[in-house]
């Protein structure tokens, strides 16, 4: 796993890294050095470099000489003459450079960028780092739109400029990169807000070689799992088998308004491996669904004069819920009355559970100031995972729109657990980069492409996660990885299916039947990640 730091942590970082011997210049000397060998990984014949009034400017300066070096033509803009610039180790390496062999174009019109830009075959992107607030001023504010008018290929130095490497907030304008380069450990804002629609591919610049020995100094915002972290969670299936001891899920869901919810989960956590699905529903939907899935057993459950689950509900889904090692609640449930007692219920049960959609609604609705206030409602000894998209978090926390990027995800599902929370309980945020949050560590998965987006997928993606429960019977030290491995599988379903039927037209039932071909995908980066595989998958 990878750290993912706060910006006031990268602060800390390297000031710790200066007392331990290796001061800022030196960072920023390797900060360029590593910014050059990704350029040079290109081939240019012609490079651009954009620099701006600070440190990441230092970056692009440091980066731009080692390149001409190399007999590549640069050309570095930059908004002032280098001997103006104000950050004094900035302004020492642009001095350094600007002496040298570089072609040095200090305050260009738009359409002098434009033609720079244009013979280009790479531009470096060293204009606003981590010192950037608001929205970009000119002359960036002018620079930037130019740059993403152009083909090149764009590299960013840290942070893609324009983007609040805190918040992933873009206000007004930024680079489009093609790759990012970020220097030390990635911040949050590449993950969080508008970050992913910007940073390309994310390369993290390893500056300092003793970083292992400090980083455990700092608060790590969350840590990106690597495929290999996943190893213990990926499970083949033994000779000796039955339906039963592959694990069984109970799938509580569907109304009459919405028997589609329950279909996708229960044949999701089939797919996922789970021996043995079934469903309870109300009686009112309970026939469509056997129709829909004959491999799956279906409960019909009394139900209340609109459809959803009645006012019985509550004791006979309990009493069938005690003999399956997951049960997945929520999906196209609706919020009767009979389906908040359904939820309670479920909660005061000895078995790993679920929530999903409207069962975090039901919750919502019983504790309206935020369920961290009662935690006795969610506190349990057995395994909790909630599933819930921004918009679900905001309400469990009792404030609307509270939940809007990842940041602010995380610091909910926290509210929340830290309440109530025991090792066993992780809350999965869902959004453009899920985050699983547990007690102890946040980890991100593997993000998926946007295709994920389409109504549905969350219900493919809570019959992923009790389908993989089910089959690894609760024998879990980290739940934290073992979720993490169920939102990988949904990611590359996502993957499978856009590549099959392209990335708008994908809607969640494909996702279903990419699940086989999705948990092979992270088996193979598992094991291509410990070496054990080559890149062919050999
Ligand atoms: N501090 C360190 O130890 C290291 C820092 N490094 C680089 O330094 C960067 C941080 O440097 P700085 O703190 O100097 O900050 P930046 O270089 O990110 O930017 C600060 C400058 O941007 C200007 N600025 C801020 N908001 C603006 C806006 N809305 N419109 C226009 N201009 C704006 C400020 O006036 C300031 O001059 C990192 O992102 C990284 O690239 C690396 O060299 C590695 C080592
Ligand atoms: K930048």
């Amino acid at each position: 796993m990878k750290p993912i730091l706060n910006i006031e942590e990268v602060t800390r970082l390297e000031d710790i890294i200066e007392r331990e011997g290796t001061s800022k210049a030196e960072l920023m000397e390797h900060a360029g050095e590593l910014l050059a060998s990704v350029v040079e990984a290109e081939h240019p014949s012609r490079v651009l470099v954009l620099t701006g009034f600070g440190n990441n400017g230092g970056d692009g300066w440091v980066a731009a000489d080692i390149l001409q070096q190399k007999d590549i033509h640069v050309d570095v803009v930059s908004p002032v003459d280098p001997s103006e610039i104000p950050s004094a180790l900035a302004r020492h390496v642009a001095r350094r450079t600007a002496g040298r062999d570089v072609n040095v174009v200090v305050g260009p019109s738009r359409d002098e960028l434009m033609e720079l830009g244009e013979q280009a075959d790479v531009i470096v992107d060293a204009i606003l780092g981590t010192g950037f607030h608001g929205a970009p001023r000119p002359p960036f504010s002018i620079w930037i739109p130019a740059v993403n008018e152009l083909s090149s290929f764009v590299v960013s130095a840290d942070v893609p400029s324009g983007l609040n490497a805190q918040t992933g907030v873009v206000e007004d304008c930024c680079i489009r990169a093609d790759k990012t380069l970020t220097m030390l450990a990635p911040k949050i804002g590449l993950y969080s807000g508008d970050g992913p629609e910007y940073v390309g591919d994310i390369q993290v610049g390893e500056l300092y070689d003793k970083l292992d020995e400090v980083i455990g100094d700092v608060d790590h915002a969350a840590e990106i799992v690597q495929a290999g972290d996943l190893i213990d969670y990926i499970t083949g299936l033994p000779a000796s088998i039955d339906k039963y001891s592959r694990g069984s899920v109970l799938v509580v869901a569907g109304s009459a308004s919405y028997p589609g919810a329950a279909m996708m989960a229960a044949k999701a956590a089939a797919r996922a491996g789970a021996g043995y699905v079934a469903v309870a529903a109300p009686d009112a939907c309970a026939n469509l669904i056997r129709m829909a899935l004959p491999s799956v057993p279906v409960h019909a459950i009394p139900s209340d004069s609109r459809g959803a689950f009645g006012a019985a509900a509550r004791s006979i889904v309990c009493e069938l819920a005690k003999k399956y090692d997951c049960v997945l609640c929520g999906p196209g449930m609706t919020t009767s009355a009979g389906c908040m007692q359904v939820v309670t219920g479920l909660l005061e049960l000895d078995v790993p559970l679920v929530l999903d959609a409207d069962a975090l609604n039901c919750l919502s609705r019983i504790a309206i100031d935020g369920i961290e206030k009662t935690p006795d409602m969610y506190r349990r000894e057995a395994p909790l995972i909630m599933t819930p998209h921004y918009r679900e978090l905001s309400r469990l926390v009792g404030e609307e729109d509270e939940v809007y990027d990842l940041g602010t995800a995380i610091d909910a599902a926290q509210k929340i657990l830290w309440a109530g929370g025991s090792d066993n309980m992780v809350i999965v945020c869902k959004g453009p980069t899920t985050a699983v949050v547990g007690v102890e560590r946040v980890l991100i998965p593997t993000s998926g492409p946007a295709s994920l987006a389409t109504a549905g997928s969350g219900d493919v993606l809570a019959g992923i996660i009790s389908g993989t429960i089910a089959t690894l019977h609760a024998e879990v030290d980290v739940w934290e990885l073992a979720l993490s491995y169920a939102v990988s599988i949904h990611s590359y379903t996502g993957f499978a299916a856009a590549a099959e039927y392209g990335e708008k037209s994908v809607i969640a039932t494909d996702l279903i039947d990419y699940i086989g071909e999705a948990m092979q995908l992270v088996e193979n980066e598992a094991l291509k990640d410990l070496g054990a595989l080559d890149s062919e998958g050999e």
